[in-house]
């Protein structure tokens, strides 16, 4: 091992970039002291789309820092803290491109369409880029996410605004009743190592090989399903006319980012069958100048300022008829005439359902205003779970953080497993036929009827993830002495399959005196939600999407954001991965940093996520000083929710800056306080004293650059340096940090 034990830090993007730089200091200049060294690696959008193109950029290439962390994750040394990053849907992806084309980077455009080699080899680097591309290659383990007892003691203490629920709400959430992932999904298990081949067979006897070789191991479930095209569109045809016949807002909830190939391909469907009057009548010149529906009705806007003034007109006049005969959308920004339709990114299932719930199920309108709304989750897959709360909220009320119970997570989702790891076995299928998945022998494994542009998907769950995942689900039922429920359908090929694996591994633990349990996702629900008024804590266990959309669902409801949650990966060859809430970029801030010098971002996330990675290191490394650094950050962070210094949400308060001095200040004196370790003792006591001395000072300063606009340089690639001084303005406290060193 190493002898000078290291903790990375990622640099991501948007507002957890921003506060890194206000935050980072204080923590590179406490660990020093326990000869941590914390290095960064720049895993953001910008930071990933120029390591993807080392040979165009020469002099200005950057290394390739994911796969670098990639690499670590599989070590026992690894101790990794990750922020929240951007997973990039097209729109947001070119618009990087673009600034950083701006800024001097000779970057190829992204290819709109493939003409030549040269854009297939760009296209591709991109489509790496795109979407989730970091967590699955951080996260060589399962997830662990829950709520600290001080953190939830907080929200008790300070509960957050939740909205009223009327029991005749006629908010809902529309599912397909068949032609979906849910109706058709097969699986298999995979008896010995082997490679498996997806092809299509046409109608005509044409084979096309979708995917050549895919490796699979030994107890691997490998499942397959079919989303109809048709089935889609006739689903969201009726539900446009319900939601006009209800007069309820339409929304449309999907995970384009993170379901990169499937779900933007739906979103585009459901922008086609919307807005189809408007689109039909001038197919031509739309196709002439890309209009791309998976990207958006933005896309639309975009595109129609090159053409000229009187056609640009016509189609923002058919746009606007639309909107007079079709029931009225969801807002994203009333103010700018942003629509859940704009942008496939701006409205993503597992943070949107939770704050339609939390707002009395209602979502803005045009008028500014909330409204009962018509969720749109096509596939039924998870979509009910959502509907069992709303019918929950319905019968009961609001849900209330003074009293309610809490729902920590352990969350599939080492080795790419499930849904989140088939990006590269989607596939819009090209022409009517059967897709087939063999084995090298040629045998038959699966088998799915398609259609002409049907989304066809396959999911590999590999058995040791499995395994680890069911050791993690019993050890935290005895932990916190809590019952455990493991979320599986068994009306689902591959859950069944899955049921029989936990089953089997169960038998592994010791569970005599625990309560653990499967229950169907809808079951699970009411089960947790009945225990969860009652006060009474409840472990979810589920795959990698149920992770997902939980680890959001409750947080919000209990804390306000998930962003306060404890998000720990052990990863399976020792490592340990410390991600910071489950929430994630908040674009929303940056535009008031912009606005207004005030950045709203709570770090809370992070100050967990670095006490347990201390602790982690102190044990891995036998180093007793980090142990203490772990304790005391753990004091410095109780009194800092105590005396409620999180940042607040509007100028002149304590913002993100001021919350960072808070924190240094209490972990200052919790150091110096604490009599385990002298030598820190002494150090941190002169930083305590000066801290404790000059907080007027200090939050003057920090307080006094607020109220007026600030230049960063840049959104996905900002200039180092005034990102820097925007977030350090007080020198007071930079002179105290830089004593310490
Ligand atoms: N793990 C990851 O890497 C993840 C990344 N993402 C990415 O993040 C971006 C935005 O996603 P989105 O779905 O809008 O969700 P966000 O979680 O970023 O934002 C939702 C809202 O939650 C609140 N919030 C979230 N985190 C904090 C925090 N630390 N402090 C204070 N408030 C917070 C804010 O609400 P308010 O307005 O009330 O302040 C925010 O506007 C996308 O690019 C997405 O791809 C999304 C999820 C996870
Ligand atoms: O990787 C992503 O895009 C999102 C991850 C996420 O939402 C989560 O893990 O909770
Ligand atoms: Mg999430």
């Amino acid at each position: 091992m190493p002898t000078r034990s290291k903790i990375i830090y990622t640099f991501t993007d948007e507002a957890p970039a921003l506060a890194t730089y206000s935050l980072l200091p204080i923590v590179e200049a406490f660990t020093a002291s326990a000869d941590i060294a914390v290095e960064t690696r720049d895993i953001s959008l910008a930071g990933r789309i120029l390591a993807s193109f080392p040979e165009q950029l020469g002099t200005k290439a950057v290394p390739d820092h994911l796969a670098e962390l990639g690499e670590l994750a599989v070590t026992p040394e690894a101790n990794i803290i990750k922020l929240p990053n951007i997973s990039a849907s097209v729109p947001q992806l070119q618009a990087a491109i673009k600034e950083l084309q701006a800024q001097g980077y000779a970057l190829p455009d992204y290819p709109e369409t493939v003409t030549c080699d040269a854009d297939k080899d760009a296209k591709a680097r991109y489509d790496k880029v795109k979407g989730s591309a970091v967590n699955p290659v951080l996260r060589e383990g399962n997830s662990d996410r829950r709520a600290p007892l001080s953190v939830k003691n907080y929200a008790r203490k300070h509960p957050h605004k939740m909205g009223a629920w009327a029991k005749d709400s006629k908010s809902h959430v529309a599912h397909m009743s068949n032609g979906d992932f849910y109706g058709s999904e097969k699986a298999a298990l995979i008896e010995a190592a082997d490679s498996v081949k997806i092809e299509l067979i046409a109608q005509d006897g044409t084979a096309t090989v979708l995917k050549e070789k895919t490796a699979v191991q030994a107890g691997e479930i490998l499942d397959c399903a079919v989303m109809s095209k048709k089935a889609l569109r006739a689903f969201i045809a009726a539900e446009i006319e319900d939601a006009k016949k209800q007069g309820v807002l339409l929304s449309v909830h999907l995970k384009a980012t993170m379901m990169k190939v499937s779900d933007p391909i739906m979103f585009g469907q459901i922008v086609a069958e919307f807005y189809q009057d408007a689109l039909s009548k001038h197919t031509t010149v739309l196709q002439e100048i890309g209009f791309n529906l998976n990207n958006g009705i933005g896309d639309l806007y975009a595109r129609i300022k090159a053409l000229p003034a009187d056609q640009q007109a016509a189609i923002e006049a058919d746009i606007q008829a639309v909107y007079a005969a079709r029931p009225a959308l969801a807002m994203v920004n009333s103010d700018k005439g942003i629509t859940n339709l704009h942008v496939p990114s701006d409205v993503i299932v597992d943070a949107s359902m939770p704050a339609m719930i939390r707002d009395s199920g209602k979502m803005w309108g045009t008028d500014g205003q909330l409204h009962d709304t018509k969720a749109v989750i096509p596939d039924r897959c998870y979509a009910t779970i959502y509907q069992a709360v709303i019918e929950d909220c319905k019968a009961n009320g609001a849900f209330d953080p003074t009293t309610m119970g809490s729902v920590p997570n352990v969350g599939l989702m080492a080795k790419k497993a499930e849904e989140y790891g088939s990006h590269d076995k989607t596939f819009e299928i090209k022409a009517d036929g059967v897709v087939r998945v063999t084995d090298s022998k040629g045998s038959l494994l699966l088998e799915q009827k398609v259609e002409a542009g049907d989304i066809f998907r396959m999911c590999q769950t590999k058995d040791a993830p499995i395994q680890d995942w069911v050791k993690l689900a019993v050890n935290r039922a005895r932990a916190s002495s809590t019952p455990a429920i493991f979320w599986l359908d068994p009306m689902r090929a591959h859950d069944g399959v899955m049921i029989e694996k936990v089953q089997a591994y169960l038998k592994d633990h010791d569970t005599s005196d625990l309560d653990i349990r499967i229950m169907s996702p809808v079951e699970a629900m009411k089960f947790t939600l009945a225990r969860t008024r009652d006060g009474k804590d409840t472990i979810s266990v589920t795959g990698n999407v149920l992770r997902d959309y939980l680890t959001d669902l409750f947080p919000i409801m209990e804390l306000g954001t998930s962003a306060k949650m404890l998000s720990i990966v052990p990863l399976m060859n020792g490592g340990g991965l410390f991600e910071t809430g489950a929430g994630g970029s908040a674009p929303k801030h940056v535009q008031q940093l912009l606005e207004e010098n005030f950045l709203r971002w709570d770090s809370l996330g992070e100050f967990l996520a670095l006490a347990a990675s201390l602790e982690h290191l102190g044990n891995t490394y036998n180093n007793p000083k980090a142990l203490v650094l772990a304790k005391t950050l753990d004091q410095a962070t109780g009194q800092f929710l105590d005396n409620n210094k999180s940042p607040s949400r509007k100028v002149g308060n304590i913002d993100n800056r001021g919350s960072h001095f808070y924190l240094a200040l209490y972990w200052a004196q919790a150091l110096a306080a604490q009599t385990e370790d002298a030598v820190l003792q002494a150090q941190f006591s002169t930083l305590a004293k000066t801290l404790t001395e000059n907080e007027a000072t200090i939050v003057a300063e920090l307080n006094a650059v607020q109220g007026k606009p600030v230049d960063i340089g840049g959104y996905y690639s900002a200039n180092p340096e005034l990102v820097s001084q925007a977030m350090r303005p007080s020198a007071t406290l930079n002179a105290a940090i830089a004593a310490l060193v």
